[in-house]
């Protein structure tokens, strides 16, 4: 079956369910506040519970894959699900695995997580650039094959991101910062493409560009085309205020993400479909 490139597909996800996407993230503190134990058993009912919560109301899902890895085999058979269920309630899944090695490597990986084939397949993954840009071309060509989503680690929400990211590339690299130069190559991917491209940056809502955190630097334009992962909204600090300062213009083709912060809400259905609703609805009234 064709499927549509995803970057259209992000487009439409976000026009018509909102720019909020929720992680599910089954912590073990989590896990122990739904009443639930740290096993496999209880990280399939946490997981299916959330994603029958929020899947329906949200553009995106993003699981973490590492809290089910956690579980070995068993976890994984829950990570299909999770993907599978969420698909299935008409949200995109972004599998969170940060992946990236030689290209030889990155190739097995591709097809592990973008090959529809797959028992793993996702709409998109998180993957990491820092074996260099060009080790990620064979996710790049079997995202293009299969009309699926990368997003590429550009400027992370943990504080120790800037060592690397904000680090000055050899004048024979262009002489930006390593951050600046992945959003570069991902605006050269994207190219043109309408409505917007497939190649997609994560940029946390936590960084300050403009606050003198030391971003002040970093010279980061998100005009990628693409689509761009913006977490740690909520939990981490971010707000739909922090969205609108750090993205401008490109704020339209940003999709904020919170996963303890609504998982918390948990067990009640309720009260984590409501979280979901109210931040769509702030992030509507604020990016218009
Ligand atoms: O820069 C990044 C990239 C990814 N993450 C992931 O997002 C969630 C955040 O969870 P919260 O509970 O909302 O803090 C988690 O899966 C991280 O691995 C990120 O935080 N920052």
């Amino acid at each position: 079956m064709t499927v549509a490139p995803f970057g259209q597909r992000f487009a439409a996800s976000l026009a018509a369910r909102g720019q909020f996407c929720v992680g599910i993230d089954p912590h073990a503190a989590l896990l122990s506040d739904w009443g639930l134990d740290d096993t496999a058993e209880g990280l399939e009912k946490f997981a299916l519970a959330a994603v029958e919560a929020v899947a329906p109301y949200c553009s995106v899902v993003k699981p973490q894959s590492a809290f089910y890895e956690r579980f070995g085999s068993r976890g994984i058979a829950v990570l299909e699900r999770v993907i599978a269920e969420s698909r299935a309630a008409g949200a995109l899944v972004l599998l969170d695995v940060k992946r990236g090695d030689i290209g030889s490597t990155s190739q097995a990986y591709a097809e592990a997580y973008l090959d529809p084939s797959s028992p793993l397949a996702s709409d998109a993954v998180t993957i990491s650039p820092y074996l260099g840009f060009g080790s990620l071309t064979p996710f790049v060509e079997t995202a293009r094959s299969h009309g699926a989503g990368l997003f590429v680690l550009a400027a992370t929400s943990n504080k120790e991101g800037p060592e690397v990211q904000e680090a000055v590339t050899a004048e024979d690299f262009g002489g930006r910062t390593v951050g600046a130069a992945m959003l570069e190559h991902l605006r050269e991917l994207n190219g043109d493409t309408q409505p917007l491209g497939s190649f997609g940056a994560v940029v946390g809502a936590t960084i300050a560009p403009s606050a003198g955190s030391g971003r002040g630097d970093a010279g980061l334009d998100f005009a990628i085309n693409g689509p761009i992962l913006a977490p740690g909204y909520g939990e981490q600090g971010g707000t739909t205020a922090d969205v609108v300062r750090i993205f401008g213009s490109a704020a339209a083709n940003v999709v904020a993400s919170s996963s303890r912060g609504v998982l918390r809400l948990g067990p009640d259905a309720h009260a984590m479909r409501d979280a979901v609703q109210r931040a769509n609805d702030e992030l509507r009234s604020l990016l218009g």
